[in-house]
């Protein structure tokens, strides 16, 4: 009995042994056959552009850091060249580091208006940009919180993008343009006021002024303070969007598909995903029907959601796409324009000559009497100097926005498969040490004398070569929509800080750090810590003059809607 019913008890060992070992086998079958394509994948296509040996399953990710990597490819342009090939688990990616190559291949070579134009060549590069402009799948972004392709900014190349691209131009023509310029002037005459007031927010204050020009311009709305509600919804959820979607927040779902099936109980990302969504979609749609109910009581104030939701059926837009694009217009004109304007503070701390000749060249238009007007910003070279260099020396999206090909393409003996992610890495391309001298130098006084790319003096341009101040603005058909009103808005604010203040180191307090790797914020976009700043009125006449030209601006402010 024993013996029987130790043979039994062994017997009943060696099937749960076999059943483990069977179980494991057939775990480890399953997981082989699930990663076993990845794996495959992860390897480089024939003639792809040279760049570092991929291993399986991860290709080159494990190199890639999860933040600033635009800085590890521009070093890397030393061991593989300017277009560089790499493997991001099974996608396949090239970086362009050169603006010839970016020019030519992300972006046609000609500004968008030409391509409208109608020669043959144009054409050509209309079609190429055709394929060159959609965006690589973001499951995160287009399934999870903005669905139904509600967000123009991952939208892939299609009817949605059409629709949403289309009523976004008629915002941005320069007849609409041109009203949003009061507010523009209005509101920078209330940061100054505000920095005159709360030197030590200027941080804050400069936030809140991007956001406050898309508030009044979208929506009719007025932003008056940091804290004012609407902004700081903004910049919460915008803050928790832009975590979320950097890489290492969550599983690469879009290289390694099999992750999007995680439960959401074992996954917070997915946790996280779905409360953005619902914040975003709250402050949205909250906007999006205050404008609307004010349109139903007769008033209009002459906003671009006013046009919006005028122009809806012509557009094919529904309710959700329309209250998106304006959210998303606020999501992508604040942190950009902000962090530039930032940035502007920190080159004028490290560069005090050029804020001697800064303010040389606003006190030449305006004396001491009053401040610049946009009506100024033509005959200020220096400022518009100024711009420039801030754009090249600390671009906003420093990596690129990426652009994602459509169908197969080759260039310079390389093949592209269909699928190709490409990064124009503005980054390398704005400092790059054969086109501009210091490259790392911020230094307006390159692009005085005539030299509209403030690149070295050696270098002859060539009239058909379309070249470009600033490749920070992204290329093709999903160029930056937003350029001409942002350009205002920097010119503005850099034409009314340097005639109001001194903006110096604080010698009370640590040095600030301007180095990209260390003093600024990583993931889709850059942008300056908070740096200690000496930021002081010019005399007790320019602050008298900024108190007064803040209060003249009331009856203004007043007109839009709290
Ligand atoms: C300094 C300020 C700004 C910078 C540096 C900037 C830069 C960019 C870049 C690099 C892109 C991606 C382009 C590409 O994929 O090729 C982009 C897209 C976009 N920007 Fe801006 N931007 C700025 C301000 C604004 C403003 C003020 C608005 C609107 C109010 C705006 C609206 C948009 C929109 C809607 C897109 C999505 C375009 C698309 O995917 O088709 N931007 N911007």
């Amino acid at each position: 009995m024993a013996l029987t019913s130790g043979n039994e008890e062994l017997a009943w060992t060696t099937k749960l042994c076999l059943l483990l070992v069977s179980s494991g086998v057939g775990i480890l079958a399953a997981l082989i056959i699930a990663i076993a394509p990845y794996s495959w994948a992860s390897f480089r296509p024939k003639n792809f552009p040279p760049g570092p040996k991929p291993i399986p399953f991860l290709g080159n990710l494990n190199l890639i850091p999860a933040s600033k990597s635009f800085s590890l490819f521009h070093q890397w342009t030393q061991k593989y060249g300017p277009i560089i090939g790499l493997k991001f688990g099974p996608a396949n990616v090239v970086v362009l580091n050169h603006w010839k190559d970016a020019q030519e291949q992300v972006e046609p070579p000609f500004a968008l208006g030409l391509i409208l134009t109608s020669t043959p060549v144009n054409r050509l590069l209309e079609k190429r940009s055709a394929i060159y402009s959609s965006r690589p799948p973001n499951y995160i972004a287009n399934e999870l919180i903005c669905k139904r392709q509600t967000h123009i900014l991952f939208t892939p190349y299609g009817s949605e993008f059409k629709a949403l691209r289309k009523s976004t131009q008629g915002l941005f023509a320069p007849r609409e343009l041109a009203a949003v310029l009061p507010v523009q002037q209005a509101e920078a005459a209330q940061t100054a006021y505000d920095i005159l007031r709360e030197p030590g927010q200027y941080y804050e204050h400069i936030q809140r002024y991007t956001t406050a020009v898309i508030l009044a311009s979208v929506y009719g709305q007025r932003g008056e303070t940091f804290d004012s509600p609407n902004i700081q919804a903004l910049y919460d959820v915008q803050n928790r969007f832009t975590a979320l979607l950097e890489p290492g927040a969550a599983p690469p779902v879009d290289g390694i598909t099999f992750l999007k099936h995680i439960p959401e109980f074992l996954a917070p990302w997915k946790q996280r995903a779905r409360k953005i969504r619902r914040d975003q979609r709250e402050i949205y749609f909250r906007l999006y029907n205050g404008t609307k109910e004010r349109m139903g009581r007769g008033i209009r104030v002459g906003c671009f959601m006013e046009r919006l939701i005028d122009d809806q059926v012509k557009n094919n837009m529904d309710d959700e796409h329309t209250a998106y694009l304006g959210g998303v217009f606020m999501e992508a004109g604040s942190d950009t324009t902000s962090s530039t304007l930032l940035s502007f503070l920190l080159g004028m701390v490290e560069n005090p000559v050029a804020l001697k000749r800064a303010q040389e060249d606003v006190d030449r238009v305006c004396g001491v009497e009053r401040s610049p007007t946009l009506d100024d910003l033509e005959n200020l070279p220096y400022i518009e100097s100024c711009m420039h260099e801030i754009l090249r020396w600390r671009p906003v999206a420093a990596g690129g926005i990426p652009h994602m090909l459509t169908q197969e393409d080759s260039y310079k003996g390389y093949q592209f498969p269909a699928g190709t992610i490409f990064f124009a890495n503005t980054w390398a391309i704005h400092h790059d040490e054969n086109e501009y001298d210091n490259p790392g130098t911020f230094n307006p006084d390159r692009w005085l004398g005539g030299n509209t790319y403030g690149t070295k003096a050696s270098i002859k341009m060539a009239p058909n070569e379309q070249r470009k101040t600033a490749y920070g603005w992204g290329a093709g058909r999903r160029i930056c929509p937003g350029q001409k009103l942002a350009e205002t808005s920097l010119k503005i604010n850099i034409a009314k800080l340097v005639w109001a203040f001194d903006i110096e180191r604080d010698v009370s307090a640590t040095s600030p750090d301007i180095s990209v790797d260390t003093g600024y914020e990583g993931g889709f976009l850059i942008c300056p810590k908070k740096f200690p700043l000496k930021i002081t009125a010019r005399s007790e006449a320019h602050a008298a003059i900024i108190q007064r030209e803040f209060e003249g601006m009331k009856d203004f402010y007043a007109r839009l809607a709290t």
